[in-house]
């Protein structure tokens, strides 16, 4: 069997009395879009930071391209590609000094790594705003550079923490492009997001996490089928959103809707 792109046992992560992420065993094959989703809090973001070794597990390991981080880390680190919640950006240099570093300490040599810097500042649309410092692009421009500086080495596994959060239609659409583009030449990528079309429209396999603990796995079709049943009105006829499948699975789950706010009634 090919070995996973990604591979956790029982990954658990605590934050004194909390645990964030609870016993998490998963696995995401290689080439597959894999989408992980749960509600604000669940441990998506301590799960990512663990997967890429930017976080230590409280127990449990994690395998990726059948190695842990223990192996050999900066090996590993070459062939996987990650934009982090907080993306984590050198702010005092511009776009393509920032790119230019990456892909220097990447490992490629001048040449590639400035005509990959070109190329991705050009689709990125940011090839215009080569002479602002990093600290002044806003919100979206940051996120799309941090995701230029993730892809600049050609990753096996990229690791996308809400990519698309405050990233405008338009780049957004080129973005969903680029991904599966690298799908197509089998990367294996793992997004947390909360926009669920994207996902719907992306991934092949999506995991629920709630309250740090794994709630479901598998293709958007098993998901369909294993709620299909427990949401009323879905025959066999309708066919459910994943957001109707994601509120069914972590939602209010027939519960009372949260009480309206008194001052606003
Ligand atoms: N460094 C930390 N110290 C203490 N608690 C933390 C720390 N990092 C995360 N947590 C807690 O762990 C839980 C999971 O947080 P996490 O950021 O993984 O959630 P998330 O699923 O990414 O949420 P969101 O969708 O809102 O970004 C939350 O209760 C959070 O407050």
């Amino acid at each position: 069997m090919e070995t996973a792109a990604i591979q956790t046992h029982g990954l658990t992560r605590r934050f004194g009395e909390l645990t964030a992420v609870d016993n998490v065993t998963f696995s995401v094959a290689q080439g597959q879009f894999f989408g992980f989703l749960g509600p604000n809090g669940a441990g998506k973001s301590t799960t990512i930071k663990m997967l890429t070794g930017l976080l230590e597990p409280s127990s449990g390991s994690v395998e990726i391209l059948g190695q842990p981080f223990s192996a050999n880390a900066l090996d590993l680190k070459r062939q996987i590609g990650v934009v982090p919640e907080g993306m984590a950006l050198l702010g005092r240099l511009t776009a393509p000094e920032y790119l230019r570093f990456v892909g220097r300490m990447y490992g490629l040599d001048r040449e590639t790594t400035n005509r990959r810097a070109e190329e991705l500042l050009e689709f990125m649309q940011l090839a215009n705003e080569s002479r602002k410092l990093v600290t002044d692009f806003s919100h979206g421009m940051q996120k799309k550079l941090a995701l230029a500086a993730a892809v600049i080495h050609g990753p096996k596994v990229l690791f996308l923490d809400e990519p698309f959060e405050g990233v405008d239609a338009i780049a957004a659409g080129m973005l969903k492009t680029m991904l599966h583009g690298m799908i197509q030449r089998g990367a294996t990528i793992f997004l947390t997001t909360h926009v669920l079309e994207i996902v719907e429209r992306l991934c092949s396999h999506v995991a629920i996490i709630s309250q740090g603990r794994l709630v479901a796995n598998g293709s958007i079709e098993e998901l369909r089928a294993g709620v299909a049943s427990s949401v009323p009105g879905a025959d066999g006829s309708q066919k459910l959103t994943l957001e109707q499948i994601f509120l069914s699975i972590v939602g209010a789950g027939g519960m009372e809707p949260a009480q309206e706010l008194s001052w606003l009634a």
